[in-house]
Protein backbone atom coordinates (compact mmCIF):
# COMPACT_ATOMS: atom_id res chain seq x y z
CA UNK A 1 0.00 0.00 0.00
CA UNK A 2 1.80 3.12 -0.80
CA UNK A 3 1.73 5.68 2.33
CA UNK A 4 2.08 9.54 1.50
CA UNK A 5 4.23 11.23 2.31
CA UNK A 6 4.19 14.25 4.72
CA UNK A 7 5.70 16.43 2.10
CA UNK A 8 2.54 15.51 -0.34
CA UNK A 9 -0.15 15.55 2.19
CA UNK A 10 1.13 19.24 2.61
CA UNK A 11 1.29 20.06 -0.35
CA UNK A 12 -2.38 18.73 -1.17
CA UNK A 13 -3.21 20.97 1.92
CA UNK A 14 -1.79 23.91 0.59
CA UNK A 15 -3.37 23.28 -2.83
CA UNK A 16 -7.22 22.80 -1.41
CA UNK A 17 -6.40 26.10 0.88
CA UNK A 18 -5.44 28.38 -2.16
CA UNK A 19 -8.98 26.76 -3.73
CA UNK A 20 -10.78 27.27 -0.42
CA UNK A 21 -9.38 31.35 -0.85
CA UNK A 22 -10.56 30.55 -4.33
CA UNK A 23 -14.14 29.67 -3.28
CA UNK A 24 -14.41 32.52 -0.77
CA UNK A 25 -14.34 34.56 -3.52
CA UNK A 26 -17.13 33.22 -5.36
CA UNK A 27 -20.13 35.31 -6.44
CA UNK A 28 -23.83 34.75 -4.95
CA UNK A 29 -24.86 33.22 -8.34
CA UNK A 30 -22.59 29.72 -7.38
CA UNK A 31 -23.31 30.41 -4.06
CA UNK A 32 -26.91 30.25 -4.53
CA UNK A 33 -26.56 27.52 -6.55
CA UNK A 34 -24.78 25.51 -4.14
CA UNK A 35 -25.27 25.84 -0.13
CA UNK A 36 -21.71 25.65 0.32
CA UNK A 37 -22.10 26.69 4.06
CA UNK A 38 -24.53 24.57 4.99
CA UNK A 39 -23.47 21.28 7.02
CA UNK A 40 -25.22 17.77 6.05
CA UNK A 41 -27.79 17.29 6.79
CA UNK A 42 -28.33 13.64 8.96
CA UNK A 43 -31.63 12.48 7.19
CA UNK A 44 -32.98 12.09 3.42
CA UNK A 45 -34.08 15.69 2.76
CA UNK A 46 -37.77 15.92 1.45
CA UNK A 47 -40.28 13.33 2.23
CA UNK A 48 -41.27 10.31 0.98
CA UNK A 49 -43.39 10.32 -2.16
CA UNK A 50 -46.59 9.01 -3.32
CA UNK A 51 -46.92 7.95 -6.67
CA UNK A 52 -50.39 9.69 -7.16
CA UNK A 53 -48.39 11.93 -8.86
CA UNK A 54 -50.04 15.64 -8.96
CA UNK A 55 -53.47 14.70 -8.02
CA UNK A 56 -54.69 16.37 -4.88
CA UNK A 57 -54.88 13.84 -2.54
CA UNK A 58 -53.97 14.00 1.14
CA UNK A 59 -50.29 13.35 2.08
CA UNK A 60 -50.34 10.62 4.89
CA UNK A 61 -47.56 11.98 6.13
CA UNK A 62 -48.42 15.46 7.32
CA UNK A 63 -51.87 15.83 5.82
CA UNK A 64 -50.74 18.50 3.07
CA UNK A 65 -51.74 17.64 -0.52
CA UNK A 66 -49.47 15.57 -2.45
CA UNK A 67 -49.18 18.29 -5.37
CA UNK A 68 -47.92 20.79 -2.92
CA UNK A 69 -45.63 18.18 -1.24
CA UNK A 70 -44.17 17.05 -4.52
CA UNK A 71 -43.43 21.23 -5.40
CA UNK A 72 -41.88 21.48 -1.74
CA UNK A 73 -39.81 18.34 -2.52
CA UNK A 74 -38.67 19.82 -5.64
CA UNK A 75 -37.75 23.04 -4.55
CA UNK A 76 -36.34 21.90 -1.44
CA UNK A 77 -33.98 19.82 -3.48
CA UNK A 78 -32.85 22.14 -6.36
CA UNK A 79 -33.41 25.55 -4.65
CA UNK A 80 -31.02 27.34 -7.45
CA UNK A 81 -31.89 27.67 -11.06
CA UNK A 82 -30.95 24.80 -13.92
CA UNK A 83 -27.64 25.46 -14.26
CA UNK A 84 -26.88 23.33 -18.04
CA UNK A 85 -23.53 23.62 -17.96
CA UNK A 86 -20.26 25.85 -17.44
CA UNK A 87 -17.76 27.31 -18.54
CA UNK A 88 -14.06 27.56 -17.73
CA UNK A 89 -14.02 31.66 -17.60
CA UNK A 90 -16.58 30.87 -14.82
CA UNK A 91 -16.26 33.46 -11.66
CA UNK A 92 -14.66 30.76 -9.22
CA UNK A 93 -14.75 27.49 -11.60
CA UNK A 94 -11.42 26.30 -11.10
CA UNK A 95 -10.95 22.59 -11.42
CA UNK A 96 -8.61 20.64 -9.28
CA UNK A 97 -5.08 20.23 -10.70
CA UNK A 98 -4.55 16.89 -12.08
CA UNK A 99 -1.65 15.61 -14.45
CA UNK A 100 -2.85 12.40 -15.65
CA UNK A 101 0.08 9.82 -15.57
CA UNK A 102 2.11 11.96 -13.03
CA UNK A 103 4.20 9.68 -10.45
CA UNK A 104 3.40 11.86 -7.61
CA UNK A 105 -0.22 11.71 -6.17
CA UNK A 106 0.22 15.33 -5.46
CA UNK A 107 1.27 16.22 -8.84
CA UNK A 108 -1.46 13.35 -10.50
CA UNK A 109 -4.24 14.83 -7.87
CA UNK A 110 -7.53 13.00 -7.34
CA UNK A 111 -10.71 12.80 -9.75
CA UNK A 112 -12.93 14.97 -8.16
CA UNK A 113 -16.88 14.33 -10.01
CA UNK A 114 -19.26 15.19 -7.24
CA UNK A 115 -21.76 17.73 -7.34
CA UNK A 116 -21.51 17.96 -3.72
CA UNK A 117 -21.28 21.40 -2.29
CA UNK A 118 -17.62 20.93 -1.18
CA UNK A 119 -16.73 19.67 -4.57
CA UNK A 120 -18.83 21.04 -7.38
CA UNK A 121 -16.75 24.09 -8.07
CA UNK A 122 -13.38 22.01 -8.08
CA UNK A 123 -14.96 19.46 -10.23
CA UNK A 124 -11.90 18.59 -12.82
CA UNK A 125 -13.88 15.27 -14.72
CA UNK A 126 -17.28 15.33 -16.48
CA UNK A 127 -19.80 12.88 -15.89
CA UNK A 128 -21.59 11.05 -13.29
CA UNK A 129 -19.67 8.63 -10.73
CA UNK A 130 -20.63 4.73 -11.18
CA UNK A 131 -21.43 4.45 -14.71
CA UNK A 132 -24.62 4.05 -15.71
CA UNK A 133 -25.86 3.43 -11.96
CA UNK A 134 -25.82 7.74 -11.66
CA UNK A 135 -29.37 6.95 -12.92
CA UNK A 136 -30.61 4.78 -10.02
CA UNK A 137 -28.58 7.74 -7.61
CA UNK A 138 -30.54 10.36 -9.22
CA UNK A 139 -33.59 8.44 -8.43
CA UNK A 140 -32.87 8.19 -4.97
CA UNK A 141 -32.51 11.36 -4.58
CA UNK A 142 -35.61 12.21 -6.39
CA UNK A 143 -37.54 9.66 -4.56
CA UNK A 144 -36.46 10.71 -0.65
CA UNK A 145 -34.07 7.65 -0.02
CA UNK A 146 -30.85 9.06 -0.50
CA UNK A 147 -29.38 12.27 0.94
CA UNK A 148 -28.18 14.43 -1.95
CA UNK A 149 -25.98 15.84 0.78
CA UNK A 150 -25.00 12.23 2.00
CA UNK A 151 -20.91 11.65 1.44
CA UNK A 152 -19.83 8.39 1.04
CA UNK A 153 -17.77 6.67 4.18
CA UNK A 154 -15.12 4.63 3.52
CA UNK A 155 -14.11 3.58 7.00
CA UNK A 156 -12.83 -0.18 6.85
CA UNK A 157 -13.13 -0.78 3.07
CA UNK A 158 -9.59 -0.58 2.16
CA UNK A 159 -8.13 -3.53 0.06
CA UNK A 160 -7.31 -7.24 1.80
CA UNK A 161 -5.39 -8.20 -0.64
CA UNK A 162 -2.46 -7.03 -2.58
CA UNK A 163 -3.47 -5.58 -5.56
CA UNK A 164 -2.32 -3.23 -8.31
CA UNK A 165 0.52 -1.50 -6.52
CA UNK A 166 1.64 2.17 -8.19
CA UNK A 167 4.40 0.84 -10.68
CA UNK A 168 5.91 2.56 -14.20
CA UNK A 169 3.20 1.54 -16.08
CA UNK A 170 0.63 3.64 -14.20
CA UNK A 171 3.02 6.78 -15.23
CA UNK A 172 3.67 8.31 -18.31
CA UNK A 173 2.12 11.69 -19.30
CA UNK A 174 1.82 10.89 -23.29
CA UNK A 175 1.56 8.97 -26.58
CA UNK A 176 3.17 5.25 -26.29
CA UNK A 177 4.24 6.03 -22.94
CA UNK A 178 0.63 6.27 -21.58
CA UNK A 179 -0.22 2.74 -21.03
CA UNK A 180 -3.62 3.68 -18.87
CA UNK A 181 -6.35 5.74 -20.23
CA UNK A 182 -9.46 4.61 -19.68
CA UNK A 183 -9.85 4.06 -16.14
CA UNK A 184 -7.97 5.74 -12.80
CA UNK A 185 -5.06 3.60 -11.49
CA UNK A 186 -5.09 5.23 -8.17
CA UNK A 187 -8.73 4.41 -7.87
CA UNK A 188 -8.71 1.82 -5.14
CA UNK A 189 -6.41 3.78 -3.10
CA UNK A 190 -8.13 7.35 -3.68
CA UNK A 191 -9.75 6.81 0.41
CA UNK A 192 -6.18 6.22 1.84
CA UNK A 193 -3.93 8.76 -0.95
CA UNK A 194 -5.95 11.54 -0.51
CA UNK A 195 -7.73 10.60 2.98
CA UNK A 196 -6.73 14.43 4.28
CA UNK A 197 -8.50 16.17 1.39
CA UNK A 198 -11.48 14.19 2.31
CA UNK A 199 -11.49 14.44 5.56
CA UNK A 200 -10.35 18.12 6.25
CA UNK A 201 -13.35 19.68 7.02
CA UNK A 202 -12.73 23.21 5.84
CA UNK A 203 -13.01 22.61 2.56
CA UNK A 204 -16.43 23.28 2.05
CA UNK A 205 -17.69 21.97 5.55
CA UNK A 206 -17.61 19.12 4.19
CA UNK A 207 -14.22 17.94 2.97
CA UNK A 208 -13.79 16.87 -0.65
CA UNK A 209 -16.15 14.33 -1.89
CA UNK A 210 -13.55 12.20 -4.00
CA UNK A 211 -14.45 8.97 -4.27
CA UNK A 212 -13.46 5.35 -5.21
CA UNK A 213 -13.41 4.46 -8.72
CA UNK A 214 -12.02 0.92 -8.28
CA UNK A 215 -12.95 -1.83 -5.20
CA UNK A 216 -10.95 -4.98 -4.36
CA UNK A 217 -11.65 -7.37 -2.10
CA UNK A 218 -11.83 -11.63 -1.45
CA UNK A 219 -14.37 -13.92 -2.14
CA UNK A 220 -15.45 -18.05 -2.92
CA UNK A 221 -16.51 -19.28 -5.63
CA UNK A 222 -18.41 -22.53 -6.24
CA UNK A 223 -19.04 -23.35 -9.51
CA UNK A 224 -20.70 -26.78 -10.82
CA UNK A 225 -18.39 -27.43 -13.36
CA UNK A 226 -15.79 -27.00 -10.87
CA UNK A 227 -16.95 -30.22 -8.85
CA UNK A 228 -17.27 -32.04 -11.94
CA UNK A 229 -13.63 -31.56 -12.91
CA UNK A 230 -12.65 -32.64 -9.48
CA UNK A 231 -14.59 -35.99 -9.35
CA UNK A 232 -12.99 -36.15 -12.89
CA UNK A 233 -9.65 -35.35 -11.51
CA UNK A 234 -8.66 -33.19 -13.36
CA UNK A 235 -8.91 -30.54 -10.61
CA UNK A 236 -7.23 -31.23 -7.45
CA UNK A 237 -8.00 -29.60 -3.85
CA UNK A 238 -4.88 -28.29 -2.52
CA UNK A 239 -6.81 -27.12 0.77
CA UNK A 240 -5.20 -23.25 -0.27
CA UNK A 241 -6.49 -22.30 -3.82
CA UNK A 242 -9.37 -25.16 -3.80
CA UNK A 243 -10.67 -25.99 -0.70
CA UNK A 244 -13.81 -29.07 0.27
CA UNK A 245 -16.66 -27.08 1.18
CA UNK A 246 -17.94 -27.69 4.61
CA UNK A 247 -20.53 -30.44 4.88
CA UNK A 248 -23.72 -28.79 5.42
CA UNK A 249 -27.18 -30.57 6.15
CA UNK A 250 -29.27 -31.90 3.82
CA UNK A 251 -26.07 -32.72 1.36
CA UNK A 252 -24.44 -35.81 0.41
CA UNK A 253 -21.72 -34.04 -1.55
CA UNK A 254 -20.79 -30.50 -0.99
CA UNK A 255 -17.88 -30.27 -3.78
CA UNK A 256 -15.36 -27.91 -3.50
CA UNK A 257 -15.15 -24.39 -3.56
CA UNK A 258 -12.38 -21.46 -5.02
CA UNK A 259 -10.37 -18.84 -3.18
CA UNK A 260 -10.18 -16.07 -5.46
CA UNK A 261 -9.58 -11.96 -4.94
CA UNK A 262 -11.33 -9.71 -6.96
CA UNK A 263 -11.41 -5.80 -8.24
CA UNK A 264 -14.10 -3.94 -9.96
CA UNK A 265 -13.29 -1.58 -11.95
CA UNK A 266 -15.20 1.93 -12.59
CA UNK A 267 -14.41 3.39 -16.12
CA UNK A 268 -12.95 6.45 -16.40
CA UNK A 269 -11.44 8.23 -19.44
CA UNK A 270 -8.34 10.96 -20.05
CA UNK A 271 -9.98 12.04 -23.24
CA UNK A 272 -6.67 13.12 -24.58
CA UNK A 273 -5.11 9.49 -23.90
CA UNK A 274 -8.29 7.80 -25.65
CA UNK A 275 -8.38 9.87 -28.80
CA UNK A 276 -4.74 9.51 -29.04
CA UNK A 277 -4.95 5.57 -28.54
CA UNK A 278 -7.62 5.44 -31.20
CA UNK A 279 -5.83 7.87 -33.82
CA UNK A 280 -8.50 10.77 -33.49
CA UNK A 281 -8.36 14.41 -32.31
CA UNK A 282 -9.82 15.32 -29.17
CA UNK A 283 -12.01 17.23 -30.33
CA UNK A 284 -13.47 14.92 -32.78
CA UNK A 285 -14.03 12.27 -29.59
CA UNK A 286 -15.72 15.04 -27.43
CA UNK A 287 -17.65 16.11 -30.47
CA UNK A 288 -18.97 12.84 -31.25
CA UNK A 289 -19.32 11.49 -27.47
CA UNK A 290 -21.69 14.77 -27.35
CA UNK A 291 -23.70 14.49 -30.26
CA UNK A 292 -24.48 10.79 -30.20
CA UNK A 293 -25.15 10.76 -26.26
CA UNK A 294 -27.95 12.63 -27.44
CA UNK A 295 -26.49 16.26 -26.29
CA UNK A 296 -26.61 14.58 -22.40
CA UNK A 297 -23.00 15.94 -21.48
CA UNK A 298 -22.87 19.57 -22.59
CA UNK A 299 -19.39 20.34 -20.82
CA UNK A 300 -17.36 18.09 -23.33
CA UNK A 301 -17.89 20.71 -25.62
CA UNK A 302 -17.95 23.52 -22.92
CA UNK A 303 -14.93 22.49 -21.12
CA UNK A 304 -12.38 21.93 -23.03
CA UNK A 305 -10.06 22.48 -19.82
CA UNK A 306 -11.90 19.31 -17.89
CA UNK A 307 -9.71 16.54 -19.50
CA UNK A 308 -11.30 13.44 -17.64
CA UNK A 309 -14.92 11.94 -18.51
CA UNK A 310 -16.66 9.14 -16.68
CA UNK A 311 -18.74 7.22 -19.15
CA UNK A 312 -22.08 5.82 -18.66
CA UNK A 313 -21.12 2.30 -19.64
CA UNK A 314 -19.99 -0.73 -17.89
CA UNK A 315 -17.01 -1.32 -16.30
CA UNK A 316 -15.18 -4.38 -15.46
CA UNK A 317 -14.31 -7.23 -13.10
CA UNK A 318 -10.93 -9.28 -12.37
CA UNK A 319 -10.72 -12.51 -10.83
CA UNK A 320 -7.48 -13.73 -9.73
CA UNK A 321 -6.80 -16.84 -8.64
CA UNK A 322 -3.32 -18.03 -6.57
CA UNK A 323 -1.25 -15.00 -4.91
CA UNK A 324 -2.40 -11.30 -6.50
CA UNK A 325 1.17 -9.54 -6.36
CA UNK A 326 2.55 -12.80 -8.56
CA UNK A 327 0.55 -10.93 -11.39
CA UNK A 328 3.22 -8.09 -11.62
CA UNK A 329 6.03 -10.80 -10.83
CA UNK A 330 7.87 -11.74 -14.45
CA UNK A 331 9.28 -15.21 -12.45
CA UNK A 332 5.75 -16.48 -12.08
CA UNK A 333 3.51 -18.23 -14.71
CA UNK A 334 0.42 -15.97 -15.67
CA UNK A 335 -2.62 -17.71 -17.56
CA UNK A 336 -5.19 -14.79 -18.70
CA UNK A 337 -8.77 -14.69 -20.05
CA UNK A 338 -10.03 -11.32 -21.49
CA UNK A 339 -13.72 -12.44 -21.60
CA UNK A 340 -16.86 -9.88 -23.00
CA UNK A 341 -19.89 -10.34 -20.94
CA UNK A 342 -22.70 -12.89 -22.91
CA UNK A 343 -25.50 -12.69 -20.16
CA UNK A 344 -27.12 -15.50 -22.28
CA UNK A 345 -24.75 -18.10 -22.20
CA UNK A 346 -22.62 -17.05 -19.05
CA UNK A 347 -25.29 -16.72 -16.51
CA UNK A 348 -28.24 -18.87 -18.45
CA UNK A 349 -26.26 -21.33 -20.01
CA UNK A 350 -27.61 -20.34 -24.04
CA UNK A 351 -26.08 -23.05 -26.62
CA UNK A 352 -25.68 -20.59 -29.56
CA UNK A 353 -22.28 -19.31 -28.57
CA UNK A 354 -19.04 -20.96 -26.53
CA UNK A 355 -19.00 -18.19 -24.47
CA UNK A 356 -19.53 -19.72 -20.73
CA UNK A 357 -17.53 -23.47 -21.38
CA UNK A 358 -14.80 -20.81 -22.75
CA UNK A 359 -14.92 -18.93 -19.09
CA UNK A 360 -15.47 -22.23 -17.43
CA UNK A 361 -12.17 -23.49 -19.06
CA UNK A 362 -10.55 -20.39 -18.32
CA UNK A 363 -10.89 -20.53 -14.70
CA UNK A 364 -9.48 -23.78 -14.60
CA UNK A 365 -7.10 -23.02 -16.64
CA UNK A 366 -6.64 -20.08 -14.40
CA UNK A 367 -6.80 -22.20 -11.35
CA UNK A 368 -4.11 -24.93 -12.84
CA UNK A 369 -1.46 -22.27 -12.89
CA UNK A 370 -2.23 -20.82 -9.88
CA UNK A 371 -1.96 -24.35 -8.12
CA UNK A 372 1.43 -25.31 -10.17
CA UNK A 373 1.93 -28.85 -10.00
CA UNK A 374 0.46 -31.63 -8.16
CA UNK A 375 1.89 -31.66 -4.72
CA UNK A 376 3.04 -35.57 -5.54
CA UNK A 377 4.91 -34.24 -8.79
CA UNK A 378 6.95 -31.65 -6.86
CA UNK A 379 7.53 -34.33 -3.66
CA UNK A 380 8.75 -36.39 -6.30
CA UNK A 381 11.17 -34.02 -8.21
CA UNK A 382 12.39 -33.29 -4.67
CA UNK A 383 13.32 -36.79 -4.20
CA UNK A 384 15.05 -36.77 -7.28
CA UNK A 385 17.05 -33.65 -6.92
CA UNK A 386 18.25 -35.14 -3.76
CA UNK A 387 19.42 -38.43 -5.34
CA UNK A 388 21.44 -36.93 -7.74
CA UNK A 389 23.31 -35.04 -5.10
CA UNK A 390 21.31 -31.41 -5.24
CA UNK A 391 22.51 -28.90 -1.91
CA UNK A 392 19.35 -28.21 0.43
CA UNK A 393 18.78 -25.13 -1.28
CA UNK A 394 17.72 -27.26 -4.70
CA UNK A 395 15.95 -29.41 -3.42
CA UNK A 396 13.97 -26.25 -1.70
CA UNK A 397 13.99 -24.51 -5.60
CA UNK A 398 12.02 -27.14 -6.83
CA UNK A 399 9.03 -26.04 -5.24
CA UNK A 400 9.82 -22.56 -5.63
CA UNK A 401 8.09 -21.26 -8.96
CA UNK A 402 5.48 -23.95 -8.42
CA UNK A 403 2.98 -21.70 -8.05
CA UNK A 404 2.05 -19.20 -10.57
CA UNK A 405 -1.49 -17.15 -10.66
CA UNK A 406 -4.34 -16.76 -12.90
CA UNK A 407 -6.32 -14.08 -13.93
CA UNK A 408 -10.19 -13.34 -15.61
CA UNK A 409 -10.99 -9.99 -16.53
CA UNK A 410 -15.01 -9.71 -17.08
CA UNK A 411 -16.02 -6.80 -19.42
CA UNK A 412 -19.34 -5.58 -19.56
CA UNK A 413 -19.30 -5.07 -22.87
CA UNK A 414 -22.68 -7.23 -23.66
CA UNK A 415 -23.29 -8.26 -27.64
CA UNK A 416 -19.48 -7.00 -28.51
CA UNK A 417 -20.56 -3.91 -27.09
CA UNK A 418 -23.62 -3.74 -29.07
CA UNK A 419 -26.04 -4.91 -26.25
CA UNK A 420 -28.47 -7.62 -25.62
CA UNK A 421 -30.97 -6.47 -27.74
CA UNK A 422 -29.51 -5.87 -30.79
CA UNK A 423 -27.57 -9.51 -29.98
CA UNK A 424 -30.60 -11.02 -30.25
CA UNK A 425 -32.10 -9.35 -33.07
CA UNK A 426 -29.49 -10.86 -34.50
CA UNK A 427 -29.82 -14.34 -33.39
CA UNK A 428 -33.55 -13.82 -34.91
CA UNK A 429 -32.43 -13.02 -38.51
CA UNK A 430 -29.36 -15.52 -38.38
CA UNK A 431 -32.07 -18.57 -37.34
CA UNK A 432 -34.61 -17.21 -40.11
CA UNK A 433 -31.61 -16.85 -42.94
CA UNK A 434 -30.30 -20.49 -42.24
CA UNK A 435 -27.35 -20.26 -40.20
CA UNK A 436 -24.04 -20.75 -41.95
CA UNK A 437 -20.71 -19.83 -40.88
CA UNK A 438 -20.74 -17.82 -43.63
CA UNK A 439 -23.34 -15.15 -42.58
CA UNK A 440 -22.20 -14.92 -38.90
CA UNK A 441 -20.30 -11.86 -39.06
CA UNK A 442 -22.22 -10.24 -41.60
CA UNK A 443 -25.76 -10.95 -39.75
CA UNK A 444 -24.92 -8.78 -36.95
CA UNK A 445 -23.56 -6.19 -39.32
CA UNK A 446 -26.85 -6.13 -41.20
CA UNK A 447 -28.69 -5.27 -37.94
CA UNK A 448 -26.15 -2.82 -36.10
CA UNK A 449 -24.23 -1.63 -39.27
CA UNK A 450 -20.88 -2.64 -37.55
CA UNK A 451 -20.02 -6.29 -36.58
CA UNK A 452 -18.04 -5.61 -33.69
CA UNK A 453 -18.01 -2.31 -31.38
CA UNK A 454 -15.14 -3.10 -28.29
CA UNK A 455 -13.05 -1.66 -29.84
CA UNK A 456 -9.91 -4.00 -27.32
CA UNK A 457 -7.34 -1.18 -27.97
CA UNK A 458 -8.55 -0.11 -24.48
CA UNK A 459 -8.68 -3.23 -22.76
CA UNK A 460 -4.90 -3.73 -22.13
CA UNK A 461 -5.25 -0.88 -19.61
CA UNK A 462 -6.66 -3.19 -16.82
CA UNK A 463 -3.27 -5.52 -17.42
CA UNK A 464 -0.97 -2.48 -17.04
CA UNK A 465 -3.21 -1.18 -13.79
CA UNK A 466 -2.12 -4.99 -12.60
CA UNK A 467 1.19 -4.33 -13.43
CA UNK A 468 1.16 -7.51 -15.79
CA UNK A 469 4.06 -7.43 -18.20
CA UNK A 470 4.35 -10.52 -19.73
CA UNK A 471 1.37 -13.71 -20.49
CA UNK A 472 2.45 -16.96 -20.28
CA UNK A 473 -0.78 -18.80 -21.24
CA UNK A 474 -4.10 -16.41 -23.20
CA UNK A 475 -7.20 -18.33 -23.29
CA UNK A 476 -8.68 -16.70 -26.11
CA UNK A 477 -9.00 -17.41 -29.64
CA UNK A 478 -9.46 -13.57 -30.15
CA UNK A 479 -7.02 -11.63 -32.95
CA UNK A 480 -8.24 -8.40 -31.89
CA UNK A 481 -7.67 -8.88 -28.28
CA UNK A 482 -4.18 -10.70 -29.29
CA UNK A 483 -2.93 -7.44 -31.25
CA UNK A 484 -4.34 -5.26 -28.48
CA UNK A 485 -2.62 -6.36 -26.05
CA UNK A 486 0.65 -7.28 -27.69
CA UNK A 487 0.97 -3.42 -29.22
CA UNK A 488 0.29 -2.08 -25.89
CA UNK A 489 3.70 -4.22 -24.75
CA UNK A 490 2.62 -7.08 -22.71
CA UNK A 491 4.16 -10.16 -24.74
CA UNK A 492 1.77 -13.42 -24.90
CA UNK A 493 4.10 -16.11 -25.09
CA UNK A 494 1.12 -19.23 -25.81
CA UNK A 495 -2.21 -19.11 -27.24
CA UNK A 496 -4.80 -21.64 -27.25
CA UNK A 497 -8.16 -22.28 -28.47
CA UNK A 498 -11.24 -23.87 -26.92
CA UNK A 499 -10.81 -27.70 -26.90
CA UNK A 500 -13.24 -28.86 -29.12
CA UNK A 501 -15.13 -31.09 -26.72
CA UNK A 502 -16.51 -27.63 -24.98
CA UNK A 503 -18.21 -26.35 -28.03
CA UNK A 504 -22.36 -26.72 -27.56
CA UNK A 505 -24.16 -27.94 -30.14
CA UNK A 506 -25.60 -24.87 -31.74
CA UNK A 507 -21.58 -23.03 -31.68
CA UNK A 508 -19.91 -24.86 -33.98
CA UNK A 509 -21.06 -21.37 -36.79
CA UNK A 510 -19.00 -19.40 -34.20
CA UNK A 511 -15.84 -21.16 -33.91
CA UNK A 512 -15.76 -21.91 -37.91
CA UNK A 513 -16.86 -17.78 -38.54
CA UNK A 514 -13.99 -17.00 -36.34
CA UNK A 515 -11.15 -19.25 -37.36
CA UNK A 516 -12.27 -17.82 -41.18
CA UNK A 517 -12.07 -14.05 -40.41
CA UNK A 518 -8.59 -14.28 -38.58
CA UNK A 519 -9.20 -15.81 -34.67
CA UNK A 520 -6.67 -18.33 -33.61
CA UNK A 521 -6.78 -21.84 -33.93
CA UNK A 522 -3.95 -24.43 -32.82
CA UNK A 523 -4.77 -26.88 -35.87
CA UNK A 524 -8.59 -26.05 -37.95
CA UNK A 525 -8.12 -24.38 -41.07
CA UNK A 526 -11.71 -23.04 -42.42
CA UNK A 527 -11.66 -22.10 -46.01
CA UNK A 528 -14.52 -19.94 -47.65
CA UNK A 529 -16.61 -23.15 -49.07
CA UNK A 530 -15.97 -25.07 -45.24
CA UNK A 531 -18.09 -22.10 -44.21
CA UNK A 532 -20.78 -22.17 -46.26
CA UNK A 533 -21.39 -25.86 -45.10
CA UNK A 534 -21.24 -25.27 -41.22
CA UNK A 535 -24.66 -24.44 -39.75
CA UNK A 536 -26.52 -24.46 -36.72
CA UNK A 537 -29.83 -25.87 -35.44
CA UNK A 538 -32.89 -24.39 -36.74
CA UNK A 539 -35.31 -23.44 -33.83
CA UNK A 540 -38.03 -26.49 -35.10
CA UNK A 541 -34.96 -28.61 -34.90
CA UNK A 542 -34.50 -28.26 -30.97
CA UNK A 543 -38.28 -27.77 -30.38
CA UNK A 544 -39.65 -31.30 -30.51
N1 LIG B 1 -23.63 -8.72 -31.74
C1 LIG B 1 -23.41 -10.02 -31.53
N2 LIG B 1 -22.75 -10.36 -30.42
C2 LIG B 1 -22.51 -11.65 -30.23
C3 LIG B 1 -22.93 -12.67 -31.11
N3 LIG B 1 -22.52 -13.85 -30.61
C4 LIG B 1 -21.84 -13.56 -29.46
N4 LIG B 1 -21.85 -12.25 -29.21
C5 LIG B 1 -21.19 -11.48 -28.14
O1 LIG B 1 -19.80 -11.57 -28.39
C6 LIG B 1 -19.05 -11.40 -27.19
C7 LIG B 1 -18.08 -12.55 -27.07
O2 LIG B 1 -17.27 -12.48 -28.14
P1 LIG B 1 -16.91 -13.68 -29.05
O3 LIG B 1 -16.96 -13.20 -30.47
O4 LIG B 1 -17.75 -14.89 -28.71
O5 LIG B 1 -15.44 -14.04 -28.67
P2 LIG B 1 -14.22 -13.08 -28.49
O6 LIG B 1 -14.39 -12.43 -27.16
O7 LIG B 1 -14.09 -12.14 -29.65
O8 LIG B 1 -13.00 -14.08 -28.56
P3 LIG B 1 -12.52 -15.23 -27.57
O9 LIG B 1 -11.62 -14.57 -26.59
O10 LIG B 1 -11.82 -16.20 -28.42
O11 LIG B 1 -13.75 -15.81 -26.91
C8 LIG B 1 -20.07 -11.37 -26.07
O12 LIG B 1 -20.23 -10.01 -25.73
C9 LIG B 1 -21.33 -11.94 -26.73
O13 LIG B 1 -22.49 -11.43 -26.11
C10 LIG B 1 -23.64 -12.27 -32.28
O14 LIG B 1 -24.03 -13.07 -33.12
N5 LIG B 1 -23.84 -10.92 -32.46
ZN1 LIG C 1 -21.97 -15.84 -26.01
Amino acid sequence: MPVVSEAVLTQILSQLQSLQVAQQEMGAKLEALTNSNSPPSPEPRGLPISRTNGRQTKSPMNGSTITDSLQEREKSLYPGRVLLTTYPSQHGILPFNLTWGAEDPAVRGPVICSRLPSSIKVRNAIGAHSGSYSIYRALSIAMGSLDPMYKPSYEMTEPPVDLAVPCKSWYGTEGKNMKIVSLDPWGHLVPSVWQKAIQDKSVGGLGLDIRPSISVTKAHIKLKELDDSVNRGELFVDGKIVLNTAPFEGVLDPGVEVNVSKAAVDPIWYLPGVADRFGISESLLRRALFEDTGGMYPELITRPDIKVFLPPIGGLTVYIFGNPSFLRDPSKILTLRVHDECNGSDVFGSDICTCKPYLVYAIEECIRTAQGRHPDQIQAERERVKQSGGSEVDVNNVEKGAEGVGAVVYFRKEGRALGEVTKYLVYNLRKRGGDSADRYFKSTEMVAGVKDMRFQALMPDVLHWLGINKIDNMVSMSDMKYDAIVESGIPILKRYDIPPHLIPPDSQVEIDAKIASGYFSSGKQVTQEDLKKTVGRRWEEVEH
